[in-house]
């Protein structure tokens, strides 16, 4: 059974529709990926997914529970993490409040959580006591995927984390990611355009389209950005 899976969803805007039918699965432990241009549809997936957009068709499960009029928080509780674009942490608390915030959906501990949490974040230990608005907007992007693995979540739905960081943190974040990945069985769901970081992360990798998932990539091709590059050309 898969952990999460998405069958037939559309999203609308109004009248407007933005997702038109999507399928996809994440299995447990897994690190899969969408991606697309700007305005295909990506946020818009996992928004749809986190319950802020509601689906006017199709069904969502987490492991194998419907989520169908279930609010955000529930899905928060029920083990989904989310990292939006743009970060979203609190800017006028401090790093180590931030991570506080992000602990109170945790059942361990909060020193022991924020502890285990920082040992994959080094960078962050050093920032504890700064203001999370005066971080770079790479360090803001660690702490907001540090806040989220707080609480605990068992799949993270992670947004566009490279957008306007710089190359040294994005190396940083797939190595934290990769680290993760291997000692805290996380399943990822994550959406991009940059494909050199979906290259490195990503299992299976889906492409949305104008609100459409228009192919996988083969397994042939994941791990190698020449043939990743081709297949994306004839799908995005
Ligand atoms: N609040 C909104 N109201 C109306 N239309 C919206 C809204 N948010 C997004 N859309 C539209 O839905 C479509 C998908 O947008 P979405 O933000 O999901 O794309 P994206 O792939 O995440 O792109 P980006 O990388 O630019 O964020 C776009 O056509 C966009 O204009």
């Amino acid at each position: 059974m898969s952990l999460l899976s998405v069958s037939g969803v559309e999203t609308r805007y109004g009248r407007v529709p933005a997702l038109f039918g999507v399928d996809l699965t994440v299995g447990e432990g897994e690190f899969v990926s969408v991606l697309g241009h700007n305005g295909m549809g990506k946020s818009t997936l996992l928004k749809t997914i986190m319950g802020f957009l509601p689906t006017s068709e199709g069904r969502i499960e987490f492991e194998g529970t419907p989520l169908k009029g279930s609010p955000t928080e529930a899905r928060a509780r029920a083990g989904i993490g989310y990292v939006p674009q743009g970060r979203q942490i609190f800017p006028t608390l401090s790093v180590m409040e931030n991570l506080r915030m992000g602990c109170l959906l945790s059942k361990s501990p909060e020193d022991q959580k924020i502890e285990e949490i920082l040992q994959a974040f080094p960078r962050l230990t050093r920032l504890l006591g700064r203001a999370g608005g005066a971080l770079s907007g790479g360090e803001q992007q660690l702490l907001a995927l540090a806040r989220c693995l707080c609480g605990d979540p068992r799949l993270i739905l992670l947004d566009e984390p490279t957008e306007g960081i710089q190359p040294s943190i994005i190396e940083e974040m797939i190595e934290t990611l990769h680290g993760l990945k291997a000692s805290h069985a996380i399943t990822l769901l994550l959406v991009e355009q940059n494909l050199n970081f979906i290259t490195q992360l990503s299992e299976r990798v889906m492409i949305l389209k104008r609100g459409r998932i228009t192919g996988e990539v083969p397994q042939s091709a994941i791990g190698d950005t020449r043939a990743m590059e081709d297949v994306a050309a004839q799908l995005m």
